[in-house]
């Protein structure tokens, strides 16, 4: 072996031996191979342990020579099968190529093209073999035609054999480093993933730990349903300067068909998968999502791993890149190892957040209830035991337990609140709400806002966001108090919350679904009403599942006596006064009394007759004996609703305020209409739960 030759190899193989850094090592390489032969390109391409793909490991040029970026893309993998890579390793020898003849072979379509246009032809190729295993090929590419003598090919296998060691060293500690970075970043998304509560923060903590590693521009937990609708949980976008800011969920709203592109990419998002090349490009073709975010997003690379995958719903983890060939199969496998720790993480947040949800609603149900309670003063006895009223109690009690809808009628006073109230308490639903809605107390619009609730900014005055009645009484019942003065718009906008048993807050896109029960009362005839084209007949179908018609009390005399003594005992107790006699001639006038105003107005003479009476008997100031008799038992031709005092004064605030376009004070305002003090007013309105910035909308 001629000196130079022994002392180079010796060279080589102690630059092997002690240097750490692989750019560093490979320059000393090349440099030395070039002082022997001339060539303008070198690179080194290896394969996998299965010879299925090569891969780029190193490329160095030395002339001026362009080379586009994509050859020098490191993550990219192509099949050896037909190749002259696969030949060459086969039959284990250096061969020097003539790439315009292998051009011929690639129908001109060859990866050397770029090559072959700036002039290089000629490609010795050197496979390397490391203890009698192909680990890859060494090439080295010239304008001229290398001549070798064959001690220079002996040269050329030996440093071959060096360089095979280098690599695979080389491989073995880029493993362990790979290993030591996943390991890293499994620790602080995990760190992350333990320690933050917040969904935006946490999964922007993990978008950033993973980028540390692979780097990427867009990363993204999207949930994908069925039936075609799709929610993104957290997403995220790399920003000039490197870091992540949270994208904006309405940027789709722009791509008029993007639901139904998401629904066609369903089965795509059920695979782990890497995308970076052909592959992805063949995924454009196939679909218009993929097409979509190639033309405007500028993607040239997807990784998906998906977190779970179930009948109707997929959630899905992806990264993408605007370069091409981003992801390799480690990227995909360090992903792979987080999804079962990111996946508890978004259960325990859902399941933080539905906490979360659900004592909002229970804290609004609260209030309602606690506002329900003070304005219905009941005495939680419901007193019928005549003939008449006998079968309708039955009938109560056989719907209660079930889901069914009820519609109560009957005139003014007649119990269809406390009936409403006693199916819900003896109802499976008895824990949850009873949420009652009077359709004739408010105007339109806020009878809609009141329903269905309303987003914030939905409309002038809507200053918070708005829990709508049906989604509080979800699981709970919602009780439509004279629902014959609803406005037909909104009848209909009703029905479709009766048959889908969903709806969209005022402003809102979000479906919620609700499922309460719903018991309605009207004391007017609806069937007269539908007949007059003010009540539509599809509502009143939905609304007549199970009719209740509550007698008036003229048509129960024999009640009258119970209800008295149940009314006086309840007034007596509660205003501390004595027990005093009902005198004989009394008690028959109001049994003879028609009392249009029903069990209200025997509750109100009664009460009355507590307060004032003095002597051992009660004394009826307003109901005299004389005028009970005069009076025939018949039915006044309008059972015109009477409103309580609550409704009354809402009313009339609200009447107020209309017309001030909302003002409360100053010298236009509703106070001075209403001759009172503003800030009374305003306290009132607040006790009503009237907005006035709604009003004035
Ligand atoms: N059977 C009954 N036993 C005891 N109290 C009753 C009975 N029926 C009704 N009441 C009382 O009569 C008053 C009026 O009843 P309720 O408010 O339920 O009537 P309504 O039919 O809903 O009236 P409106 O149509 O005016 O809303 C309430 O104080 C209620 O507690």
């Amino acid at each position: 072996m001629p000196n130079q030759e022994e002392s180079l190899l010796l060279y080589l193989n102690e630059a092997i031996a002690t240097t750490r850094n692989k750019e560093g090592l490979f320059r000393i390489v090349t440099e030395k191979l070039r002082l022997i032969f001339p060539f303008d390109v070198i690179s080194i391409v290896t394969i996998d342990t299965e010879g299925q793909y090569k891969r780029l490991f190193l490329r160095d040029y030395f002339t001026d020579l362009t080379i586009p970026s994509r050859h020098n893309n490191r993550n990219l993998r192509h099949p050896i099968a037909g190749t002259p890579t696969e030949r060459i390793l086969l039959d284990n020898k250096i061969q020097t190529l003539d790439l315009q003849e292998v051009a011929k072979e690639y129908n001109g379509e060859s990866p050397f093209n770029y090559l072959i246009q700036q002039g290089v032809r000629f490609m010795t190729v050197v496979p390397l073999r490391i203890a009698g295993t192909s680990l890859g090929v060494m090439c080295l590419a010239s304008r001229r035609h290398p001549h070798f003598e064959p001690a220079d090919l002996s040269l050329l296998g030996k440093i071959g054999s060096l360089v095979a060691v280098a690599v695979s060293n080389t491989l073995a500690f880029e493993e362990v480093a790979q290993r030591e970075r996943e390991k890293s970043i499994q620790l602080a998304v995990n760190n992350a993933l333990l320690s933050i509560k917040e969904r935006g923060q946490l999964f922007h903590t993990v978008a950033t730990e993973i980028n540390r590693v692979v780097p990427y521009d867009y990363f993204g937990v999207r949930i994908r349903y069925r039936d075609g609708t799709h929610k993104a949980f957290a997403e995220f976008g790399k920003q000039d300067d490197g870091t992540f800011a949270p994208l904006d969920p309405d940027r789709w709203n722009e791509v008029p068909e993007y639901g139904q592109m998401e629904g066609e990419a369903m089965e795509l998002f059920q695979h782990p998968a890497i995308y970076g090349d052909e592959s992805f490009r063949r995924l454009s073709d196939k679909y218009r999502l993929m097409r979509y975010i190639a033309e405007h997003r500028n993607t040239r690379s997807l990784l998906i791993a998906p977190l779970w995958v179930q009948e109707d719903q997929t959630a899905v983890l992806s990264l993408s890149s605007k370069e091409e060939g981003n992801f390799d199969e480690t990227d995909l496998e360090l992903i792979k190892g987080l999804v079962p720790q990111i996946t508890l993480t978004m259960q325990n947040l859902f399941a933080f957040e539905q906490i979360e949800s659900l004592s909002a609603q229970l804290e609004q149900e609260r209030t309602y209830l606690i506002d329900e309670i003070n304005t219905t003063a009941n005495f939680g006895e419901f007193i019928g035991q005549s003939p008449t009223i006998q079968p309708v109690l039955t009938r109560i009690t056989q719907v209660a337990p079930t889901d069914t809808t009820v519609l109560i009628s009957g005139e003014t006073g007649t119990g269809k609140e406390l009936v409403a109230r006693a199916l819900h308490n003896l109802s499976p639903r008895r824990d949850r709400a009873l949420i009652k809605l009077n359709c004739a107390a408010l105007p339109a619009q806020l009878i809609e806002s009141e329903l269905f609730g309303h987003e914030k900014g939905a409309f002038t005055g809507a200053v918070d966001r708005r829990i709508g009645k049906f989604e509080l009484a979800d699981g709970g019942t919602i009780f439509l108090d004279e629902v014959g003065e609803l406005p037909l718009d909104l009848q209909a906008k009703l029905l479709r919350v009766l048959q889908e048993k969903e709806f969209e807050r005022i402003g809102g896109r979000r479906v919620i679904h609700s499922n309460a029960r719903v018991i309605a009362a009207t004391n007017r005839v609806l069937e007269d009403e539908v007949a007059a084209g003010r009540f539509r007949a599809d509502l009143y179908y939905r609304l007549n599942v199970f009719p209740v018609r509550l007698p008036a009390l003229r048509e129960r005399p024999e009640d009258i006596e119970p209800l008295i003594r149940f009314f006086l005992e309840g007034f007596t107790k509660k205003m501390g006064k004595p027990v005093r006699g009902l005198r004989e001639r009394d008690l028959r006038a109001m049994q003879q009394y028609s009392w249009p105003g029903n069990i209200r107005e025997l509750e109100h003479v009664l009460e009355q007759a507590v307060i004032v009476s003095t002597g051992p008997f009660l004394e009826f100031a307003g109901f005299s004996a004389a005028a009970a008799q005069a009076s025939p038992p018949i039915p006044l031709p309008d059972y015109a609703p009477i409103k309580t005092l609550r409704d009354q004064e809402r009313d009339h605030i609200l009447a107020a305020l209309q017309r001030t376009a909302g003002r409360v004070s100053g010298p236009n305002g509703a106070a001075v209409l209403l001759d009172i003090n503003p800030k009374t007013l305003e306290a009132r309105m607040k006790k009503l739960g009237i907005q006035r910035t709604v009003v004035a909308s």
